[in-house]
């Protein structure tokens, strides 16, 4: 790997106030997804190593929370500029670790580093209120105060966005962090915290622990001086770290997994949805929990539809997320591509149609093809689960009432889309639909100024936005009294 800043490939953690180096025997391998070849070493860290950072983010905390918000905010501003002075170096560390092309992990490089920017200046806008008095001497004042000490728990997908999404604001609000990131991916993770040490943010206010996921998360589920657990990841863990939070009454914002619906309606303008399909279903090579998991095409355009999707699928590039013109890498590891297999097999074997791909590439590897799959019914896997990975599954539906009755039969309820130009229906739809977001006449919804975030099994609470800023802040509510 060339980096221009090397210091920015760290094989160590960030413990508390120390850096902790990956001595052998206790370290754990990162590899490439794209070659199968080992990048770095990171320490195997534990319940210890938790406990350690979480007492120096509680006192750290105490200090960071009593500076001004300004204070903060200009700490959180040096941060985003080193981000995006280290862009290149940081997107090749994401493409080592994660296999994203790196066009595509400098935009995330980029997206990651926007929540930093709009948190510090929000940050300066944590206003409380003044509520007229239930008696004629009393007045009510409501505070907003910091949480205090966050644990996070970030997944392999988006390596840099979903923690600066998560430390953003709470670091913005006056909250110290520790942070777990996904066993695959932790140099991107590593990369911030160097940066956040250059950009001034206090030490023992942000650590990147490496390490057992059971014995790192069942510290920070079980240590009371943890206020909120803030994860993204699968609703199977979601639920345990839920449970396991019980005994502590933590806080929770919970980012599960999806099973988006793309719908696209008969008045829709074709080609946009089909471009708008291609970003919902391929972005990451269909490795994020918006992607479109199932689309659903008006019969009367169907054919139209599924032709054009099956063409632009057929010309993406598949390969080393390195080498030029690759828009799709590899998936991140043999069980994510057995689970891409598995459902492709079980829908062919129902009789779904096999438009282009549906098999593994040429290159080896966890490379797999490109994927349209049409005439896929509601029994099969790909209709129940979420496949994460470059399969696009094409329904049929009659009318409005059949396609809100079938994109709402699932546990999920994260992102949903819909193609169509009436108006009418698109506010019909859009409100009928049981899901936290709504892309209408767009694949990409994403962005830090708006509030990300699921219903049902999709999890709990908002990211970005000023609603995710409320988050990471409790309120107070003081009684003042005695007023003549
Ligand atoms: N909502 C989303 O954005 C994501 C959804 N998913 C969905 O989940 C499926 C499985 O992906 P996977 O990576 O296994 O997701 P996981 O939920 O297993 O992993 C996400 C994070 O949780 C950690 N973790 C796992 N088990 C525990 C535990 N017992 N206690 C504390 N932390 C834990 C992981 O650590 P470690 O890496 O060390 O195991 C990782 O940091 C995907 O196929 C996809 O459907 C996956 C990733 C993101
Ligand atoms: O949770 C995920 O899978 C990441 C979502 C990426 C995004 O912000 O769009």
């Amino acid at each position: 790997m060339h980096l221009q800043n090397p210091a920015l490939f760290r094989q160590a953690a960030c413990v508390g106030t120390n850096w902790h180096d990956a001595t052998a025997p206790h370290t754990i391998a990162v590899t490439n997804p794209a070659t199968g070849k080992v990048i770095g070493q990171v320490p195997d860290l534990g319940a210890a190593e938790t406990r350690a950072a979480i007492e120096a983010a509680e006192i750290a905390q105490k200090a960071w929370a009593a500076r001004t918000a300004a204070d903060r905010s200009a700490v959180l501003r040096r941060w985003f500029d080193l981000i995006l002075d280290n862009k290149s170096d940081l997107a090749t560390i994401l493409t080592c670790e994660q296999g994203k092309p790196l066009l595509e992990a400098a935009g995330e490089i980029e997206y990651g580093a926007s929540f930093i920017e709009w948190f510090a200046e929000e940050g300066k806008r944590v206003y409380g209120d003044l509520i007229p008095g239930h008696q004629r001497d009393k007045r009510i004042l409501v505070l907003k105060q910091p949480v205090g000490v966050v644990a996070a728990i970030t997944p392999w997908n988006f390596p840099m966005a979903m923690i600066t999404r998560k430390a953003a604001p709470a670091l913005a609000a006056g909250c110290a962090m520790v942070l777990k990131p996904a066993e695959q991916t932790p140099f991107s993770a590593i990369a911030l915290a160097v940066l956040a040490e250059e950009a001034g943010l206090p030490k023992g206010l942000f650590s990147v622990l490496t390490g057992s996921a059971r014995e790192i998360g069942g510290e920070m589920t079980a240590n009371a001086r943890v206020r909120k657990l803030t994860f993204t990841g699968s609703t199977e863990v979601g639920a345990k770290l839920y449970r396991q939070s019980a005994a502590t009454i933590k806080k929770l914002a919970l980012e599960l997994g999806g099973n988006a619906p793309f719908i696209v309606f008969d008045d829709a303008d074709i080609e946009a949805a089909v471009e708008g399909a291609i970003v919902a279903k391929f972005r990451n090579n269909g490795q994020t929990c918006v992607c479109a998991n199932r689309i659903y095409v008006q019969e009367a355009v169907y054919d139209a539809f599924a032709d054009r999707l099956a063409a632009a699928v057929g010309r993406l590039v598949t390969g080393n997320g390195c080498d030029d013109g690759v828009v799709l890498g590899p998936l991140i590891d043999a069980a994510a591509l057995e689970k891409v297999e598995a459902h492709v097999f079980d829908a062919v074997c129902g009789g779904a149609r096999v438009l282009v791909g549906a098999r593994r590439h040429s290159l080896g590897g966890t490379f797999y093809e490109a994927t349209v799959l049409a005439d896929v019914t509601a029994g099969m896997a790909v209709a129940r689960e979420e496949t994460f990975g470059p399969v696009a599954a094409l329904f049929r539906f009659r009318d409005e009432a059949d396609v809100i009755a079938q994109a709402n039969d699932t546990e999920f309820g994260l992102a949903s889309y819909i193609y169509a130009r009436d108006l009418s229906r698109v506010f019909r739809v859009a409100e009928a639909l049981e899901y936290g977001m709504v892309g209408v006449n767009t694949g990409l919804i994403s962005t830090a100024a708006a509030p990300f975030g699921g219903t049902k099994q999709s999890g709990l609470g908002r990211e970005g936005s000023r609603y995710g800023l409320e988050e990471f802040l409790e309120l107070k509510y003081v009684c003042l009294g005695g007023i003549a």
